[in-house]
Formats: structure tokens, sequence, C-alpha cells
């Protein structure tokens, strides 16, 4: 690979597409990304968005960077044309020298891997990564099944004798009968909430339904809309080879993703999943349709969130669930969400954007809401609402499954207080869990199972609370693909993970982050001393020089994330508070609570040579002092291991809250 001609950043897509299966899109961005980041950045990038060994890729990368700009450098000096690769911040006039990339230097004692981490192993036969886990229908399922056999029978694997027209003409059958019905057109502006979705149209935008189907769009007519693995290919008979068209189609997507990645496209058309509707704010549906329909999903809702009380074996086994949560109780349907995101089609210079004849200025007034908790839905950018700058419409992410809906007719709200046996396990844990402290490294100090349950109750809703409003839980990204692999919320100040600094307004929506909790505080501070304690009777310290091991501080910020059971965050260092906080080594406190997980940690970013601890539920782990630029990060959250009692008085989804204070 390291002979291959190809530039640093095709190199990199091609890694992320072929050895990670990394969606195409989402690896486009990423490159972008790490194409104007400086490679400490560019690294931490990378590892937050894919999951697996990819040192070795990064490495490569940053090596070919370097060399791109030696060669730009001289080919610039011998009057031969440039390479294609520049680096946007080389100056001519003031030529710096190859930048090798080096792995920062840590002055930590280095420390012997208690527990080797094993690297998990990607298989290229048959890449598993979370966007490849996508719920098929049993329509879709057989459609793909029909597809590969024919495929198979194709090449004459099967031993059987070949009749390609009748297999053909099968093909046909089975995607017909298993992907839809075919009807005659018909206009529609349910936006695909009536009817299942085809499409987008390119050219304006409009939101194609079933009803009108595929084809010419009926309301501009300026481009043919199809379905995604539409199977009108095999309808129109083309069943080995492109057609002409298709063959346009091509070369019209690799120019589009060239442009985008010059970053040329000005209008982004982001498709998201049909039930996250925002549908007070939907500008193309009538009051009537709007009315219907929320009384409908209303009552879809009423029925998902319903409290479903099962009773394990062991006494006092109880587990509240909603029948949303069971149904999507498989790990591998967590992270099911199909993004569908298009790009609108450059070339065309004249085109009638769909608009809905009701919309008005007082409408889009009214539907900035008060608090942004807009669920996104469809979502046209160019509409006067999302021309507000930095206005992005979010998921609003309840960390707590909800409330049983007390109205909700012909349900029991069933609350049973535990058995007295259970009650007396319940207490034994939590007096097993006392204070046990342990000093990880110089300034690094875990407090197992400190937090007490009723402030790990408190802490859950109050972040539930927060976290559903204004500034609340958003999943943070690189652009509009690459996400990070869990919810966050900022408190006090916000961290913006694209720019990597702290900002007062959240420039993800204009949203201005709450204040931290007046009661977190003193726990903060408690936290700390505690850990004093610990270093004073371990290490034989008085008060005066615990604080030069571990310093105090007061937080001004408090990053909350929940990760699901799928969530992770690659190796980084929390080096973006100011260069006082870190010089002084002031603390990060951080707070666990929920489902354990595997915490890394180890002098370089470098899985293989880190250490592992799992966090559990109220621990606290305190790195400061010499310890304040450890690289840490979550390999996995370990399912099903959050405290029964946590989950029955805080209604905590399955994952994991984790809260970071920091003084900035
Ligand atoms: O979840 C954790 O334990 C670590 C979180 C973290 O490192 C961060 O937010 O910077
Ligand atoms: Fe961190």
């Amino acid at each position: 690979m390291a002979n291959s001609p190809s530039s640093p950043a095709e190199y990199l897509r091609e890694a992320l597409e072929k050895s990670f299966n990394y969606d195409p899109d989402a690896s486009v961005t990423l490159v972008n990304y790490c194409e104007r980041a400086d490679p400490q950045d560019a690294s931490e990038y990378i590892h937050n968005a894919i999951q697996g060994d990819v040192d070795k890729v990064i490495e490569e990368y940053l090596h070919r960077r370097s060399l791109g700009e030696l060669s730009f450098k001289k080919n610039y000096s011998l009057g031969e044309p440039v390479q294609i690769y520049k680096k946007p911040d080389v100056h001519l006039s003031t030529p710096k020298p190859t930048q090798i990339y080096k792995k920062p230097e840590v002055s930590l004692s280095s420390l012997k891997p208690m527990q080797i981490y094993k690297k998990p192993e990607v298989s290229l036969s048959t890449p598993t990564t979370v966007k490849n886990r996508k719920k098929l229908t049993p329509g879709t399922q057989a459609t793909i099944n029909a597809s590969v056999q024919s495929k198979h029978n194709q090449r004459g694997v099967s031993g059987h004798a070949r009749n390609p027209e009748k297999e053909h003409s099968e093909e046909i059958l089975a995607t017909v009968t298993n992907h839809k019905k075919i009807r005659a057109r018909e206009k529609c502006d349910c936006q695909a909430r009536e009817h299942k979705l085809v499409n987008n149209c390119l050219a304006c935008g409009k939101i194609v339904c079933e009803k009108e189907g595929e084809g010419p769009c009926m309301f501009c007519g300026k481009s043919e809309v199809w379905c995604h693995e539409s199977p009108s290919k095999h309808l129109r008979g083309h069943a080995e080879g492109n057609s002409e068209a298709e063959d346009r189609a091509i070369t019209l997507k690799n120019k589009l993703l060239e442009q985008d990645r010059r970053g040329n496209l000005q209008t982004t058309v982001i498709d998201d999943q049909s039930d996250m509707f925002n549908i007070e704010g939907n500008t193309w549906m009538t009051p009537e349709e709007k009315e219907k329909r929320i009384s409908l999903e209303e009552a879809e809702s009423a029925r998902k969130s319903r409290t479903v009380l099962r009773l394990g074996a062991d006494v006092g086994e109880v587990d509240f669930s909603t029948e949303d949560d069971i149904q999507n109780s498989d790990p591998a349907n967590n992270e099911v969400m199909q993004t569908i995101v298009m790009k609108a089609n450059p070339n065309i210079r004249e085109c009638p954007i769909y608009v809905a004849p009701e919309i008005t200025e007082k409408r889009v007034e009214r539907r900035i809401p008060e608090n942004m908790k807009v669920s996104s839905g469809r979502v046209q950018h160019d509409e006067p609402l999302f021309q507000i700058p930095n206005f992005h419409p979010r998921d609003v992410f309840d960390i707590c499954v909800p409330e049983t809906d007390a109205a909700c007719q012909g349900d029991e709200i069933v609350e049973l207080a535990p058995s007295l046996h259970a009650q007396t396990k319940i207490n034994k844990e939590l007096t097993e869990m006392h204070n046990e402290v342990q000093i990880l490294m110089p300034g690094m100090i875990w407090l197992k199972h400190w937090l007490s349950k009723d402030d790990q109750v408190k802490i859950v809703k109050t972040c539930q609370e927060l976290g559903v409003g204004k500034a609340g839980f958003y999943q943070p990204g690189y652009g509009n693909q690459s996400k990070m692999h869990l919810w966050m919320m900022c408190l006090g100040k916000n961290w913006n993970p694209e720019s990597r600094s702290y900002e007062d307004i959240r420039s993800y929506d204009n949203a201005k982050p709450p204040s931290i909790p007046s009661y977190f505080t003193p726990l903060v501070r408690n936290a700390i001393q505690a850990a004093h304690n610990a270093l004073i009777q371990n290490n034989k310290l008085i008060q005066k020089d615990v604080r030069t091991v571990l310093p105090c501080m007061d937080p001004d910020v408090c990053i909350v994330n929940f990760y699901k059971e799928s969530g992770s965050l690659g190796l980084h260092q929390d080096r973006d508070e100011s260069s006082k906080s870190l010089e002084q080594g002031l603390p990060v406190v951080s707070f666990s609570i929920g489902d354990a997980a595997e915490f890394l940690y180890g002098t370089e970013r470098d899985p293989s040579n880190a250490k592992k601890i799992v966090l559990e539920s109220g621990d606290v782990l305190i790195f400061g002092g010499l310890s304040r630029h450890v690289f840490h990060g979550i390999s996995r959250v370990k399912p099903n291991t959050s405290a029964k009692w946590l989950i029955r008085d805080s209604r905590l989804r399955p994952g994991r809250v984790n809260l970071t204070f920091r003084q900035i």
C-alpha cells in the first residue's frame, strides 16, 4: 500500500471504505476534515469515527501527507506542475520543515499494563460495522435473497443448467412481488407520511411517496425520481451491464462527490428516518392532516411507551421496559437508523423549489421553537427556517424511558416495592461498595462506588430533564456524517468538538447551554477531598503537598455523555481547556452512572499499550497533576450491568451516563 501512488486523501478514503467498510459519503466528509486538520487532530478524528484498529492507516496517511508536502515544495522549485494534493496552510514564501507526525510525549512514568487490550479483529470478508446493521424488511430481504441467488446462478456456482432468460424474469418477478406493487401515479403531498418514501426529487427537493411513484417529478418535472435500490433497473431489462443513463448517472455521482470534496456544494438535503417527524413545524401538510397525524402518533407513542413489567426468576428481579425497548433490545438493532443523504444536483440552474402553499412569515416565526426542540424529519435546508445561521434541528434524546402515561387506556401501572429479601440484598450490596480507592497513576485516582444511590438517581433525573430541553443531548459529529458514538450535552459552556474549543453559545444550533446544577459542585469538591484523603493515607502526604499531586478545582464546565450499549469514545487527551488550567494540572473529575464500561488509559494513543479498568455505576475517576494529559477513552459499554434499583428509580435507558467536570 505504501508504494501506491494515490494521494493521502485518496489513500485514507480507500482504506476507510475497504478495510473498515466505512460509508462512502461519511468517509468523504471525514477525509475532508482530516485534510484540514493538523496531524494530531486528524488522528483523533479518525480514532473517534472508526471502531477498530486504525493506527496503521493513520500512520500511513500522515506519512503520505508529510511526503506530499515535500514533493509539493520540490515541484514548485523546479517550476513543474504542482501535485494535486496541497495542504491548505503551506506558505511558499516561508517553507516549513517537513512535518513528520510524532506521537505527543507525555511526561508520565511508564507503567506496565495490567491487562493487555486485545485488538478487535477486523474481518475483511464479512465486515460488520454499525452502519451495516440495517433493519431489513422481509420484503427487502427476500429481494436481496432473490438477487443474490440470481447472481450466484449466473456465475454457475450452483451447478444447475442456467436459463438466463428465465432467471431474469424470475428475478423481476421476485423483485416486483417483494418490493412493491405497481400502481398508476397520482399527485400527493403527504411527504411520505401516508405512503412509503420513494426518494427526494434532486431538482426541487420534493419528497416523493409511493403514491406518486417513480418517474419524472410530478411537481417540477425536472428530474426523475427513483427509489433507492429501485427494482426499475430490472424492469427496464438491464440485468447485466449498465445502460447509458446509468453510466451517465454514475459519472454525475462521481462528479458530485468530487465537487463535494472540494466543498463546492451549497445546499444539502438531509432525509432522515421517517418516524422522527416534527409535525407541528411541517409546512407541507394541511392543519387537518396535521391534527390527524398528531393524534395517530400520540396513540402510537403511548402504545410504545406502555410499561411492561417483567418478573425475573430471582426474587426482586423486576424489569420495567417499554414495548419500544423490548423490540429494540437486540444490541444489533441499536443503530438501525438509516439516513439517506442526498446532494442537490449542481448542474441544474433554474428549478422550481417545492414550497407548500400554506407557508407564511408568521408561521416561520412561530416555528422557531421556544427551546429548539425540533425533532428532525425530512429537512429541506433552503426553507426560511433553516437559513438562520448555524441552525440545526436535533433529535431530542431522552436518556430515560418515559413515565408510563396514566391516561393510557387499558394499561395498569404496576409499581412493585422490592420484597424485604430483595431490599436486604440491595442494602448489602450498597454497604459492600464502600470507599474503595485506587491510585492508578500520579494524580489519577479512582473512587469506586463513591456516589450514593440517591445522588446517582438525582443526577440521572437532572440530566434527563436538561437533556430533552434547549441545548440538550445531540449526537456530535464532524460535518454531517461522521458522528461520534455517543450523545452529548454541555453545561456551563459548550465544548465544540469540531473547533475543539469552548463557547458560550452552542454553534451547532445557537442554543445556550444550561448552567451546572448547583448541587453538582459540592459533589465534585468532596470527591477531590476523598482523593486527597486517600493520597494522604497511602503516600503519607501532608495536606499542603497533596495539592501539588492533585490540585483542587471549581468546575465551570460539565460535559455529559450518554453512551448507548453500542457507544464508545476513542483514545484522546482532554487538552482544550485554557493553558493556565492545563499547566496547573487542574483535574478532570468524571462520574459514571448506569451500565459499566471499559475505560482505557495510558501515556500514548495506542490501545494495545493502554491499561483497562471497568468503571461501574457510582465510580468517580479523577485525573489531574501529572496525569492531566493521560490518553483515555471508552472501548465498550457492558450491556445489562446497571443496578436494578437505578433503572427502577430513575428509569435510565440501557447505556451509561458520564459527567466530566473541568475548570477551563
Ligand atoms: O466516558 C468517560 O468515562 C470519558 C469521557 C471523556 O473522556 C470525555 O468526555 O472527554
Ligand atoms: Fe476525555
